[in-house]
């Protein structure tokens, strides 16, 4: 199917993916659509079942997942995760650039597939700082904490490998970030802006 490439977002839990695409489906609406991924953890507060992610049951992943309806998923921080071919049609149906946030697991397997998206990483500035923001955002109990900051140690190795991302964003000043996620689409959301005309 042709249409716009979608965009893989990746990078460590806590190095501001969802702040800076909640930011971009704001600026552009109309020209981005959230890949909706399934996971089994508990929603946050302020979390919407359906938005920002189908919140379900371990049983009931499993058995989408041996229906082969996903096109990825994997275990980080004690939780699945995983991408449903629909979240994805359901996007692409419409004709716009296809945003997924997933964790290195989900580049790897997302490379063995035909989607061919944009891969771009966004990394903390310092594990420190990463620490800090992961506290600051209150969401995690010690445990959760310690597994996301072990995951982005190895996310961080994973990272630097060439050939891995099209681009990795260092997000230290937010501004200066988010211009440059935006440089680098630029190309894409002009296509379905133009394609709306
Ligand atoms: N492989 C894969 N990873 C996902 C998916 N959805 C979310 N993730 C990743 O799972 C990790 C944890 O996400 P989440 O629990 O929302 O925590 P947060 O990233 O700290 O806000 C992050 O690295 C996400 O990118 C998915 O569908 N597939
Ligand atoms: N450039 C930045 N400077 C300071 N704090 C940031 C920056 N980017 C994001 N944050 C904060 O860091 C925390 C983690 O960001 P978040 O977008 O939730 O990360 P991710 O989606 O990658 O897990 C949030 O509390 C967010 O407000």
């Amino acid at each position: 199917m042709s249409g716009p490439r979608p965009v893989v977002l990746s990078g460590p839990s806590g190095a501001g993916k969802s702040t800076l695409l909640k930011r971009l489906m704001k600026e552009y609406e109309g020209v981005f659509g959230f890949s909706v991924s399934h996971t089994t953890r508990n929603p946050r507060p302020g979390e919407e079942d359906g938005k920002d992610y189908h919140f379900v049951t371990r049983e009931n992943m499993q058995e989408g997942i041996d229906k082969g309806e996903f096109i990825e998923n994997a275990e980080f921080s004690g939780n699945m995760y995983g991408t449903s071919k629909s979240s994805i049609e359901d996007v692409q149906a419409q004709n716009l650039i296809c945003i997924l946030d997933v964790d290195i697991q989900g580049v790897q397997n997302i490379k063995k597939t035909d989607l061919n998206p944009i891969y771009i990483s966004i990394q903390p500035p310092s594990m420190e700082i990463l620490e800090k923001r992961l506290r600051e955002r209150q969401t995690e109990t010690e445990d959760s904490l310690q597994k996301r900051l072990e995951a982005a140690r190895i996310d961080m190795e994973l990272s630097k490998e060439p050939g891995v991302f099209d681009i990795v964003i260092i997000n230290d000043d937010l501004e200066g970030a988010y211009e440059k996620l935006k440089s680098v689409l630029v190309e894409e959301i002009q296509k379905v802006q133009d394609a709306k005309k």
